[in-house]
């Protein structure tokens, strides 16, 4: 309309729209149109446009995602079908909701492997896309590369490793001991305590005391912010400029303060690690790679100086953070899942009867004995899915998937949640049933590729073998000592539900504890 006075204006008639100026500017918005479709069609080279939902300008489809984000993407799933495209902001995200694709596109091309680099989530604000989980190219695969040979060296699936873990297992056994009886509520931070402690000693050979404020601190800071950042509706993640509109209100002060302690507390223990160095005794995964920093003189190489010091510190603050709550959380969902079935409980206490009695505690060398174990594990990961939308990865460069076009810096996010509760897949999504890892006597557990709670591909969870140690020593041992039920006098929680946060989490809930082995 003002293009329309303004033209009108121009043309002398002032006041009034004139005739000739409504055909000009129908005639420039109408070339407009044309030219930005031939643009579109010309840079599509003959590929097929993504479908999916329009969203408003600068906003994109933010405000149709409610508090449950999922739920609309699973929506949109049956609508615009297995492959769509949303814009979060003004970020163009494509979505895939079957477990084939999700495989081919995160495994064959490299084009894939990029990540999205949240400005206000970085560990140094000035110094984003370092550590492992945000890094790209070759700063990524060299690191990712180095990460899972020295941790392999130095212990996942090792024995020492197992020692370190089975020491939280133990504290956390005695703690419930003394619980027996009793309501016990706050499950999921009491584990949580115990998986960053076994983590920080395997990565630093610190441990510390489980009611240390400092570990409490590192256990629940970091989700705290990030929850509150996603509970207030996740506009700075989705809007990032406006951290310099209204930092305090979108959360961006209070993240910051937190990667700050976190900081001082990583780079004083690498100082400390640096003053103690022993080249002829390495200890941890930071010895390892202050060995590997102080041999390297090519400048040009991620290990050389102070630059690869940040990387260490980034990457060690990764593996802690990406290991931690989704490990605990998971636990905490076995727990809530065997106190809702009990009959699921009893068949394990059987195995575990059987493999291990109650003469002595239950190793992960007794776990390919232990088929409904492992069968329970994988149901847990599919049932709860404690990461819906997975991680995203960023397209690198234009290219094409499936003959859609896929532009560079288009996010790919996996709908985990919808793969492993689609009816098609699963058949009876909505039971919790490990049976259905399981052959059809029972004997052996066999692997479904279409779980994918650690993704697929490249990027794959470097964690995933220590989680899955970690799960199993710690369900084992528990039922092996214990029989969990609900509360009956509390709130008895729906497991089909969860709480709003980065990770999808069961409601709260209280137990009450039997000591099974008691005589
Ligand atoms: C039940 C527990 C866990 C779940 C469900 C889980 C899930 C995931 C998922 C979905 C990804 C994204 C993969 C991708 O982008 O393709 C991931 C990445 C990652 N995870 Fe885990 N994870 C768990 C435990 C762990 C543990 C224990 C560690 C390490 C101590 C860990 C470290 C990482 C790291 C460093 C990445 C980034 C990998 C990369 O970008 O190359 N995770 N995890």
């Amino acid at each position: 309309m003002i293009i329309l006075l303004l033209v009108s204006y121009y043309f002398g008639n002032s006041g009034e729209v004139s005739p000739y100026a409504t055909g000009l500017v129908v005639a420039i918005v109408g070339l407009f149109w044309f030219w930005r479709r031939y643009k579109a069609k010309k840079r599509l080279g003959g590929l097929k446009e993504l479908p999916g939902p329009r969203g408003l300008p600068l906003v994109g489809n933010i405000f149709q995602l409610g508090k449950f984000g999922n739920a609309q993407f699973c929506k949109w799933t049956e609508k615009y079908g297995n492959i769509y495209q949303v814009k979060l902001g003004n970020q163009s995200t494509v979505v895939i909701s079957d477990p084939k694709l999700t495989k081919e596109i995160f495994s064959n091309d490299a084009v894939f492997t990029g990540r999205f680099v949240i400005p206000s989530m970085q560990f140094y604000d000035e110094h984003p896309g370092l550590g492992i989980f945000s890094s790209e190219g070759e700063l990524w695969e060299t690191h990712r590369r180095f990460l899972l040979r020295q941790l392999r060296d130095f212990g996942f699936g090792k024995s020492a490793m197992e020692t370190l873990i089975m020491e939280e297992v133990q504290e956390t056994l005695q703690r419930f001991m003394q619980q027996v009886g009793k309501p016990v509520s706050q499950i999921r931070q009491t584990f949580r305590l115990a998986v960053v402690n076994s983590l920080w000693t395997i990565l630093t050979s610190q441990r510390f005391n489980q009611d240390d404020p400092k570990l409490i601190k590192l256990a629940f800071n970091t989700t705290q912010a990030i929850n509150d950042v996603i509970e207030s509706g996740s506009l700075v993640l989705f809007l990032p400029w406006l951290r310099h509109i209204i930092p305090k209100l979108s959360g961006y002060t209070k993240i910051r303060e937190i990667f700050q302690e976190n900081r001082v507390l990583i780079e004083d223990t690498i100082d400390k690690h640096k003053k103690s160095f022993k080249e002829e005794d390495l200890n941890d995964f930071i010895d390892v790679y202050l060995a590997e920093v102080r041999k390297t003189t090519d400048s040009t190489s991620p290990f050389y100086g102070e630059a690869a010091e940040r990387q260490l510190a980034v990457s060690l603050f990764d593996l802690f953070f990406a290991g931690s709550d989704t490990t605990a959380t998971t636990i905490s969902w076995i727990i809530l899942l065997l106190s809702k079935h009990p009959e699921v409980q009893q068949k394990l206490q059987k195995e575990i009867d059987e493999i291990t009695g109650s003469s002595r505690k239950v190793s992960v060398t007794d776990r390919p004995q232990m088929p409904y174990m492992q069968a329970l594990i994988d149901e847990t990961l599919r049932f709860s899915t404690i990461t819906p939308d997975g991680v995203q990865h960023r397209a690198l460069a234009d290219s094409e998937f499936h003959g859609y076009f896929i532009p560079k810096d288009v996010l790919i996010q996996p709908n985990l949640y919808y793969i492993h509760h689609s009816k098609a897949i699963w058949g009876d999504p909505e039971n919790f049933r490990p049976e259905r890892f399981l052959s059809s006597d029972g004997k052996t557990f066999i692997k479904n590729d279409n779980l994918q709670a650690f993704q697929v591909g490249r990027r794959q969870c470097v964690g995933e073998t220590l989680a899955r140690d970690t799960l199993f020593l710690y369900t084992s041992n528990i039922f092996q000592q214990f029989s969990i039920e609900l509360d009956p006098n509390s709130v008895q929680p729906s497991i089909s539900e969860s709480e709003v946060g980065f990770l999808r989490a069961p409601l709260p809930y209280t137990v009450i504890m039997k000591d099974r082995l008691e005589h």
